[in-house]
């Protein structure tokens, strides 16, 4: 394949031709879209710079002015040449001072609307993207792409390109005005560029593959430090402490290895660089100092070549290390552009649907799903599910009962056939129906930062306090919540800390009940909850589900007493179908699972 297409070939380390130049064209048309718009002010800054470093370069040649034009002339009692040149050199160094405030001011404006820009381009479109590539694109590698790639952006922005340009500029016009002032001080730098370009070569070479090391073990320190802390519970349930701790302590000192190695170069190619400078400094000075003697130049011409020769190495290092800052905003620009890139797997419909009240009739017809195309998880298989039915869906671990339910809220398309609701495809519906319609609560009855009454009024923004109440108390979580200790403004911490399971759980019907849909889809919670509890959540549960169509994910075999419809799913396939009682009676795998069932309780 030439080209690589979203986020895919991610973690590789190396791209055929063609590959890197399809990253290469995307990431440049990311870029281009970024700057498009603050395209005024990136020429605006470019004019700024090179007037600046004008103004900066003709220091020297004014220096020199002064002392061979001026001095002689203060000899003669003329004050006027010295004046002029004092006033030119304070007036470049004030337009210079000048023109980068203004530069560090636009160039501060640029990187911010840029980032800003970009940020929340990355934070909405992930936002958007459907849950197939959330499951396989570890929150880990999207705080990466949010965190470590947008500052090595920002650092290109911020310091890299000013560097570029500046430097640059500086070392071009230094030279010109140097071989301008003096041509064979001109040639002795031209005659000394030709080893400073062959070190800086060598240092870039060794350099590169250090700093992509170095950028790999950073994103690997992140990712293990977010999948410690967003487990932590896991982790210190299971005692993983001293196992994270020698992974972490691996990482640590890969990451401190290569940066030694980084630096140890440093260590070589400074130093190097500095005595070239020395060097092309001495050797100026030294054939000048002949001319001077036979009267081939003049003094001040020797002084500011002089000066121009040792300001000409002054930008090198930060050239050198413009590279690498480069480097690093161009794979994080090709990381993030391949997110950028992803499209949603389940599309909204191009002409959507209205449904205004559904009445909640679910048909799966000639419905067949895989996650990947080799591995069919739910063979093809009818279903119907008329409107105000609880249903209940049992089976042993990996049967499918979510992967069903998720086609039921669309988080998911069907590989074949279609899933609808009151006759209508759900992938042609309007979303914003279909979201009314379909609610689906998770196991782990997720609450966000902000009170009790906010993670209930979620399910219908626009609801008044009071219907916040009313649907807390229908459901059985008024008393709970009243008892806390800012009642219905009680910050739940993130993931409910503040809360118990069962609460939460609670919480999460309160909010389905505002939001009340025609289609319920509850993943029953695994954990056991206590005896009072459960029984609170079981009277929640009943309020909840009456009067709309039901599909239940059923881990107690409570709960399927309270269904119209029990369906046992095997490995995909739909085995039993039918009321509680009639599969008990029946013989069959639930009759089989309902008295092991009664035999525990006894
Ligand atoms: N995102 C996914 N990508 C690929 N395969 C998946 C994905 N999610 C689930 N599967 C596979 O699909 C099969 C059915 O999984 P599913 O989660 O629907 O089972 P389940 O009956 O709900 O199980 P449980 O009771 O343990 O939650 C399993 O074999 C699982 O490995």
């Amino acid at each position: 394949m030439s080209t690589v297409i979203g986020v895919q070939g991610e973690e590789r380390h190396e791209y055929t031709k063609a590959e890197s130049r399809s990253l290469r064209t995307r990431s440049l048309r990311l870029l281009g879209s970024l700057l498009h718009p603050v395209r005024r002010m990136l020429w605006a800054t470019l004019a700024i710079v090179v007037v600046s470093t004008a103004a900066q370069v003709a220091g020297p040649a004014i220096i020199a002015y002064g002392i061979d034009q001026g001095l002689p002339a203060l000899l003669a009692q003329d004050w006027m040449p010295v004046g002029l040149a004092g006033l030119a050199y304070v007036l470049t160094g004030a337009v210079g001072a000048f023109l980068i405030a203004a530069y560090i001011r636009l160039a501060a404006r640029i990187s911010q609307a840029v980032l800003i820009d970009l940020r929340t381009r990355v934070f909405l479109h992930t936002q958007k993207l459907s849950l197939e590539f959330h499951e396989s694109y570890t929150s880990g590698r999207i705080i990466s792409r949010q965190t470590s790639d947008l500052d090595a952006i920002r650092e290109l922005l911020d310091e890299g390109i000013n560097q570029l340009i500046r430097g640059v500029l500086y070392m071009v016009f230094t030279a010109i005005a140097l071989v301008w002032l003096d041509w064979l001080s001109g040639l002795v730098l031209l005659a000394a560029l030709v080893p400073l370009a062959f070190l800086t070569r060598w240092f870039q070479l060794r350099s590169q593959a250090y700093f992509r090391r170095s950028r790999v073990a950073s994103a690997k320190l992140i990712v293990q430090f977010v999948e410690t802390m967003t487990g932590i519970r896991a982790v210190q349930a299971f005692r993983k402490e001293r196992r994270n701790e020698r992974e972490f302590g691996e990482l640590v000192e890969d990451y401190r290895d290569v940066n030694a190695k980084v630096l140890a170069l440093f260590a070589i190619y400074n130093p190097l660089l500095n005595l070239m400078g020395y060097a092309a400094v001495a050797t100026v000075l030294l054939i000048g100092g002949f001319r001077v003697v036979d009267g081939g130049i003049e003094v001040g011409v020797l002084l500011a070549a002089v000066l121009y020769t040792k300001r000409f190495f002054d930008p090198m290092e930060e050239l050198a290390m413009f590279y690498n800052s480069y480097q690093s905003a161009a794979s994080a620009l090709e990381k993030i552009s391949g997110v950028l890139e992803e499209e949603p797997s389940v599309p909204d419909p191009a002409d959507p649907v209205d449904l205004w009240t559904a009445s909640g009739d679910v048909r799966f017809d000639g419905v067949e799903f895989a996650y990947t195309p080799d591995r069919v998880i739910l063979p093809r298989f009818d279903l119907d599910i008329p409107a105000g039915q609880t249903i209940a869906l049992v089976g042993s671990t990996g049967a499918g009962k979510s992967t069903l339910a998720k086609l039921i809220a669309r988080f998911y398309d069907p590989s074949s056939g279609t899933v609808s609701l009151d006759g209508v495809d759900l992938a042609r519906l309007h979303p914003k129906d279909l979201r009314r319609a379909i609610v689906m609560v998770t196991q782990e009855a997720y609450l966000f930062s902000g009170s009790v009454a906010d993670n209930i009024g979620l399910g219908r923004p626009d609801a008044p306090f009071d219907e916040i109440v009313r649907a807390a108390k229908a459901v059985g979580a008024h008393e709970f919540i009243e008892s806390l200790p800012n009642g219905y403004d009680t910050d739940v911490n993130k993931r409910g800390g503040r809360v118990s399971a069962g609460q939460r759980q609670l919480i999460s019907f309160a909010r389905a009940f505002l939001a009340n849909p025609a289609v319920l889809i509850l993943d029953e919670a695994t954990s056991s909850l206590d005896i009072p509890s459960e029984r609170a959540v079981q009277e929640g549960l009943q309020t909840l589900l009456k009067g709309r169509t039901a599909v239940i994910i059923a881990h107690r075999l409570s709960t399927v007493a309270i269904a119209d419809r029990v369906l046992v799913m095997e490995r995909g396939r739909i085995v039993e179908d039918g009321s509680p009682d009639e599969l008990i009676g029946g013989g069959g795998r639930f009759a089989a699972l309902h008295s092991a069932w009664q035999d525990s309780l006894v």
